[in-house]
């Protein structure tokens, strides 16, 4: 399973969601085959931010992980995100989060996400369309997420 974390804090942050998510379903090798609920999510890393909206999706594609990241990152420029601070505000955001559970790392692409296994608002939406996914060393989303340190807010998001 392909899965991708979303994440915006900038500007209407469910229409960007949205708005990615169609993106991503309307590229001619992408098929957007489960979306979990929208989060918000108390800001990570960098706290003097609004708070995120997040979520997850599995896709499926015969893209290569380079080529799906390349993909990730056109959309974002397209949907007008700059290059400013690491962990800072973002109009959008897509990280690879999980690719068939490879493993890889160069200069342009860790997988999987480095810092996905330490991320409440990576890995709530994750349990919710994938709990029982295992992950590594017979570990499953769920387990992650019960393991997980971060005691940061993240809330289901009815807006
Ligand atoms: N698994 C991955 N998913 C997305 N980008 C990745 C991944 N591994 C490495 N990268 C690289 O990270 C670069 C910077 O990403 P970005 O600006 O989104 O980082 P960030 O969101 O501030 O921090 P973080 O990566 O911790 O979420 C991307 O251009 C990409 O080349
Ligand atoms: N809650 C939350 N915090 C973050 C997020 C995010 O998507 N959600 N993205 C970041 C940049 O990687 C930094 N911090």
């Amino acid at each position: 399973m392909i899965f991708l974390g979303l994440g915006s804090n900038i500007g209407n942050r469910k229409q960007n969601l949205m708005r990615a998510i169609e993106l991503l379903n309307h590229h001619n090798d992408i098929i957007v085959r489960q979306i979990s609920s929208i989060y918000e999510t108390e800001p990570y890393g960098v706290k003097e931010q609004d708070d995120f909206l997040n979520a997850v999706i599995v896709v499926e594609t015969k893209l290569f992980p380079e080529e799906l990241l390349d993909v990730c990152l056109t959309i974002e420029s397209r949907m007008g995100r700059t290059r400013e601070l690491r962990w800072g505000p973002r109009v959008i955001d897509i990280d690879l989060l999980s690719y068939n559970n490879e493993a890889m790392h160069t200069e342009r692409l860790t997988l999987p996400h480095p810092f996905f296994a330490l991320r409440k608002f990576v890995l709530v939406p994750m349990a919710e369309i994938a709990g029982d996914f295992i992950v590594s060393d017979g570990m499953t989303v769920k387990n992650l997420l019960m393991q997980c340190p971060d005691s940061s807010n993240v809330t289901l998001y009815f807006g």
